[in-house]
C-alpha cells in the first residue's frame, strides 16, 4: 500500500508516543463503596520515562494536526496522490461489509464499545456543545438491549454520560481510566452486591492533574481560543479556535508546565493534546477489563465490536487484532494509518451500522422472547 509522507511521519509521532501494551496480568484488588459500586484496584503500572516533552517532538505533533486538518488533507498534493481505493480494500465499509460481519460473528456474544467524540456526535468547534442527536441517542439505546454497550471516551466520566444520557451502557472516561462496569456476569460479583464495578487506574494522579489543569488555565489564557478541558484523570488542551499560526506557541507553553511533571505524559487527538498520567492504562486496557467485567475473560465466544475516530482509539484497535477477537472501526473521511478492519466515514454511518446490527439482532431477541 503507497502511504503519504504525512501519514508516515504521523505515524512516526504515535509511535513516538511508545504507548507500551505489554502490561502484566496484575493481580485484583476490590471493596465495597458506598455508591453501591465495588472499587477495584490494581498495582499501578508506569510507562517508562520516555523524554515525553522534547521541543522535536511538541513540533512533530503540532505538525501531524496541521497536517491532518480536513482542509489541508483536501489540498495537499501528496495525498491526492494517495490511492484512496487501496485504503478501502484495506479497510473497507463496514455498511458494505455488513453480512461478512455477521457471518464471522454467528454463535458468538457481540459487545459494543463505542467511542464519544467524532463517532456519536459530529466534531464542533465547542467542546461543551458536542451534543449527540436524539435518533443516535434511539439508536444506542436500542442496541444496548441487543448487547452489552460501552461508551468509551477522552472525556470525563460524567460529562460524557451528560451527553449521552442512558443508564443502561457502561461508562470509560478518562480514556478508560474511569470505567463504571457490570458486576452481572462479573466474577467480582461475589465480592459485593453493587450496582456494578467501578475502576479508577489512576486515582493518585487526581490532586496532579487538578495542579496541572490550573496552571495549563494560567499560562494558555492569553492565547486567544485556546481551551483547556478538565477530563478528571486527564487534560485536553484544544487547538481548534486558535489561529494555527499561534499553535506553536500554545504547544510551547503545554511544554513548560508539563517539563516540571515527569510522571504525566502527552498524546494527541483532533485537534487537541492530552496530557495523562504516564501509567499503562489506556483505551484498550479499558475494554479488556470490561470484557473481563463482563465475564468473558478467556472466552472464545465472545464478538467485541469497536467503533472509534482518534488515534487513542487504536489502543483499542490493536487488542482487538492481538486478540483475534472481533474487530475495530475506524470512523474516518479520509485514509489514515490504523489498526482497524473497516470504516466508516462519519456518525451518521455509525448510526445507519447501529442500527443494522439491531434490525439484525430483533427478530431472533422476539423468537427468543416467544
Ligand atoms: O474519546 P473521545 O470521546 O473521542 O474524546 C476525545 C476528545 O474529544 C473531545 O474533543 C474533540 O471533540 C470536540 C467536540 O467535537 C472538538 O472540539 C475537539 O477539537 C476534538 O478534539 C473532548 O473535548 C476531549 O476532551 C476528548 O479528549
Amino acid at each position: 500500500m503507497k502511504k503519504p509522507d504525512v501519514l508516515a511521519s504521523d505515524n512516526k509521532s504515535r509511535v513516538n508516543l511508545a504507548i507500551t501494551m505489554a502490561m502484566s496480568k496484575p493481580s485484583i484488588f476490590t471493596t465495597a463503596t458506598a455508591g453501591g459500586y465495588i472499587s477495584i484496584s490494581r498495582p499501578t503500572k508506569f510507562l517508562k520515562n520516555l523524554e515525553i516533552c522534547g521541543e522535536g517532538r511538541i513540533s512533530a505533533w503540532v505538525d501531524s494536526m496541521r497536517a491532518c486538518s480536513p482542509t489541508r488533507i483536501r489540498t495537499t498534493p501528496y495525498l491526492a496522490d494517495y490511492d484512496q481505493s487501496s485504503w478501502i480494500d484495506h479497510h473497507p465499509s463496514a455498511l458494505d461489509k455488513f453480512e461478512q460481519i455477521i457471518d464471522a460473528s454467528k454463535g458468538k456474544q457481540i459487545v459494543m464499545f463505542l467511542d464519544y467524540d467524532g463517532t456519536l456526535s459530529p466534531i464542533v468547534d465547542d467542546p461543551d456543545r458536542a451534543f449527540m442527536s436524539d435518533a443516535m441517542r434511539k439508536t444506542v439505546r436500542k442496541l444496548a438491549t441487543c448487547f452489552p454497550t460501552a461508551i468509551v471516551s477522552g472525556r470525563c466520566r460524567d460529562k460524557v454520560y451528560s451527553f449521552v444520557r442512558l443508564a443502561e451502557l457502561y461508562y470509560a472516561g478518562s480514556h478508560g481510566m474511569d470505567i463504571i462496569g457490570p458486576a452481572k456476569g462479573s466474577k467480582y460479583k461475589e465480592v459485593g452486591s453493587g450496582r456494578g464495578v467501578q475502576f479508577q487506574a489512576a486515582s493518585k494522579f487526581l490532586r496532579m492533574i487538578d495542579e496541572v489543569y490550573e496552571q495549563l488555565v494560567e499560562k494558555t489564557k492569553a492565547t486567544p481560543g485556546a481551551q483547556v478541558e478538565h477530563n478528571k484523570f486527564c487534560v485536553s488542551v484544544h487547538f481548534r479556535r486558535v489561529e494555527e499560526k499561534k499553535w506553536n506557541e500554545l504547544a510551547q507553553q503545554i511544554r513548560s508546565v508539563l517539563k516540571e511533571y515527569p510522571k504525566l505524559r502527552l498524546t494527541q487527538g483532533r485537534k487537541v493534546l492530552e496530557i495523562r498520567p504516564t501509567i499503562k492504562w489506556d483505551k484498550g486496557k479499558a475494554l479488556e477489563f470490561l470484557l473481563e467485567s463482563l465475564g468473558f475473560a478467556d472466552c472464545t465466544n465472545v464478538f467485541p465490536v469497536y467503533i472509534g475516530d482518534d488515534w487513542t482509539d487504536e489502543d483499542a484497535f490493536k487488542i482487538l487484532r492481538e486478540r483475534g477477537q472481533g474487530f475495530g472501526i475506524l470512523v474516518s473521511k479520509f485514509p489514515k494509518e490504523t489498526s482497524a478492519s473497516y470504516s466508516l466515514q462519519e456518525p451518521d454511518e455509525v448510526m445507519e451500522f447501529l442500527k443494522r446490527l439491531v434490525q439484525w439482532k430483533r427478530p431472533s431477541v422476539l423468537r427468543a422472547q416467544l
